[in-house]
């Protein structure tokens, strides 16, 4: 199938002005029983209370499926995990008991969301699924994979790690989904997914999701990727309708505890995320808004495995309202109730912002996005307004209300 690949205006940097569309000939699927889904999975899908596909859902599991490679991109929040973890659930034999298809994430909370999402929707399929991440009891891994495990979904890193030990075989893996794809396709992941790749049977199918897929990304794809089937948006449909953004201008650094003290009331109504840049500011933070004698937790890539479970354990379940935390939490966490996003410090990156407020809005659910801006910021918010063609007003003073 021919993909249309629209050139931009033949600058020098062209390659950043192409526009890439989907593959012609893409179905549209509106339910869920129009997919030849096994029963017990259709089953799974209508009890996990889903009664029809969304967008990307009703395009992508079904090339899927089908066998291709596929490049499937939505907003965040529309149900991209749920779609490869059904494309998964259904792609592989029960009665094989070895791994058959491998989900590698960015972060280990990502990864055990993913398990969790396949057990759920697989609950009538007797299906086996381990999350394979760092900072757990390799003992662990060790027994669940030498059972046999249908779908692992993992970090890089432990993963790698388990194929050398020939714990996870293999030779039965028939797809590899890198989920958050133009981040494992980055820096610092890239030479382990090309080593993981390396250890699977060739014509392994490949599949990348992402809210965001910048065109360095789709540029490399064709290195282990055949004929990709492209499900793409255009960046100005990136943003969802349902999440309003503001901005609280601040004069310098110190002036952005006193506003989000100001702003605390609010808070508490709702679930919120608040990004910091470091790990170090996300302590500092913390610690401030404690001894101020407001309720927060926070997370961040340098605590224990054991204490990130236990936060993210008690923020799904509403126990703590407000985390604070770095990057590591912006992409594809999935808390339905989080209606508040506040950037205390901006992201440094135009994908990343796309990501941090997919935080909020899951599903189409209204939420409101509070950047803080220091003077010298402000052009660094108005190139996010631009790239995405959005709206970014001030901060009105009855924001109350809008949560
Ligand atoms: N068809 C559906 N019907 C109802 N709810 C759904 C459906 N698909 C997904 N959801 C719910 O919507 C929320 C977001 O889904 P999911 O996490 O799959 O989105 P995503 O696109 O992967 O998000 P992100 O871009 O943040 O990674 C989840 O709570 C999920 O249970």
């Amino acid at each position: 199938m021919a993909v249309r690949r629209e050139r931009g205006d033949g600058l020098p940097d062209r390659f950043l002005h192409i526009q890439y569309e989907s593959t012609k000939g893409v179905e549209v699927l509106s339910g869920f029983d129009q997919m030849n889904l096994r029963e017990d999975l259709i089953r799974g899908i209508y009890a996990y209370g889903f009664e029809r596909p969304s967008a990307i859902q009703q395009r992508a599991i079904k090339p899927i499926v089908n066998g291709h490679d596929v490049i499937a991109q939505a907003q965040s929040g529309t149900g991209k995990t749920a779609a490869i973890s059904i494309a998964m659930l259904q792609s592989v034999d029960m009665q094989l008991k070895d791994t058959q298809a491998l989900c590698l994430s960015p972060t280990r909370e990502l990864a055990v969301q993913i398990q969790k999402v396949v057990l759920a929707l697989g609950n009538y399929l007797n299906v086996h699924c381990h999350a394979c991440i760092g900072g757990t009891n390799l003992g662990e891994d060790l027994r669940k994979l030498h059972f046999g495990q249908h779908i692992v979904s993992g970090t890089p890193g432990r993963v790698l790690d388990m194929i050398r030990r020939k714990t996870l075989r293999t030779s039965n893996i028939k797809m590899i989904v890198l989920d958050e794809a133009d981040e494992m396709l980055n820096k610092g992941f890239k030479r382990q997914i090309y080593y993981i790749h390396r250890f699977l049977p060739p014509n392994t199918q490949v599949i990348l999701i992402s809210a965001t897929m910048p065109n360095e990304v789709l540029e490399i794809t064709n290195k282990f990727m055949t004929n990709p089937i492209r499900i793409l948006i255009k960046r100005d449909e990136l943003t969802l309708e349902g999440i309003k953004h503001f901005f609280v201008a601040v004069e310098c650094e110190e002036w952005k505890f006193d506003t989000l003290c100001d702003l605390y009331d609010s808070l508490t109504i709702s679930q919120a995320f608040i990004f910091c840049r470091t790990k170090r500011k996300v302590n500092w933070l913390s610690e401030k808004m404690r001894a101020s004698n407001f309720t927060v937790s926070s997370i961040h890539g340098d605590m224990p495995q054991k204490e990130r479970d236990a936060i993210m354990k008690e923020f799904h379940s509403g126990q703590t309202r407000v985390l604070i935390t770095t990057d590591i939490l912006a992409r594809g966490i999935d808390v339905q109730q989080v209606s508040l996003v506040i950037n205390y410090d901006l992201p440094n990156s135009r994908e990343l912002y796309i990501h941090r407020i997919g935080r909020s809005g899951r599903f189409g659910r209204n939420s409101v996005v509070i950047n803080f801006v220091k003077l010298e910021d402000i052009t660094i918010l108005r190139d996010i307004e631009q790239y995405y063609s959005t709206q970014i007003d001030e901060m009105p003073m009855n924001i109350a209300e809008m949560l």
